[in-house]
């Protein structure tokens, strides 16, 4: 590690991302500080899960590269970033219907280990992972609902099994795609103190369109436009930019 990544997690620069002629992602620079809380924010199209993709290898950049700690991963697989410490969740959760909340977090726990590979599974060597499982559900607050099928639970329980699935990969630095969206105001706040909780002693950058959440947990704040990044600060900083008022109250008009 060089001194000028000391202290960065992730760095991208001049990252660029085609569609067929389309330029989604145009020539960000972006720099997430070890263990800070990273919003990427922006209007509808801004980027925003085109540039998460790229992050997380996903999507493979037209341009640009991307390092963790230093280390380039530009062109590697999503499993590969996944090992040097990135573990990504996603807006649609794909859950397994009739298992339960339990065996999910089970299961996420062991694809970690070198039985990750292994096609048969007996309750014994699953039954290692049980306790810490169970720790994982009740901090997303889930344990009274550790049995029941995941096809059975409310949207906003799914979202916290999905939050569970990724903390039991213990990323170093965990990438969050809109982890409010569609929940009531009860499961923001109880998203906001768990996230708070990941935060400690972890990176963390998300997308979220809810201000209230970006003001509650970001430290730093990207604002992308039409694939730019339009302006960086604290929240503080970045709501009072005359240009990020006016990108966001052209959605407004648009809407
Ligand atoms: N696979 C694709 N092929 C072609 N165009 C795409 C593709 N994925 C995204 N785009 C386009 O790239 C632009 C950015 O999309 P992206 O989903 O990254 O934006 P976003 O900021 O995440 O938007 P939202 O807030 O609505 O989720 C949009 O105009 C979108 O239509």
């Amino acid at each position: 590690m060089t001194s000028t990544t000391q202290g960065i997690a992730l760095r991208a620069t001049g990252l660029t991302k085609d569609f067929r002629g389309f330029r989604a992602v145009n020539d960000v620079d972006l720099t997430v500080a070890e263990g800070g809380v990273h919003a990427l924010v922006g209007p509808n199209g801004a980027g925003k899960t085109t540039l998460f993709n790229l992050l997380s290898g996903f999507l493979k950049p037209t341009s640009g590269t991307i390092t963790v700690r230093g280390e380039d991963v530009t062109g590697l697989q999503p499993e590969q970033i996944a090992h040097k410490g990135v573990a990504r969740s996603f807006q649609i959760t794909s859950l397994f219907e009739n298992l339960d909340p339990r065996e999910h977090v089970e299961l996420a726990l062991q694809s970690r280990t070198t039985m990750g590979r292994t096609f048969w599974r007996s309750d014994r060597l699953m039954r290692q992972f049980r306790p810490r499982a169970d720790e994982l559900l009740e901090e997303v607050g889930l344990s009274h609902l550790a049995t029941k099928p995941a096809g059975e639970l409310a949207y906003g329980q799914k979202r916290a099994l999905e939050m569970a699935l990724v903390l039991a990969l213990d990323p170093a630095i965990m990438l969050l795609d809109e982890p409010t969206a569609g929940m009531g105001i009860e499961d923001v706040t109880r998203t906001i103190e768990l996230v708070k909780r990941i935060a400690a002693g972890r990176t963390v950058v998300f997308v979220d369109h809810n201000m209230h959440v970006v003001g509650s947990l970001a430290d730093k704040v990207t604002v992308l436009q039409q694939g730019r990044v339009l302006a960086e600060g604290t929240y503080e900083e970045v709501r009072k930019d005359p240009r990020v008022i006016t990108a966001y109250l052209g959605e407004a008009s648009n809407a």
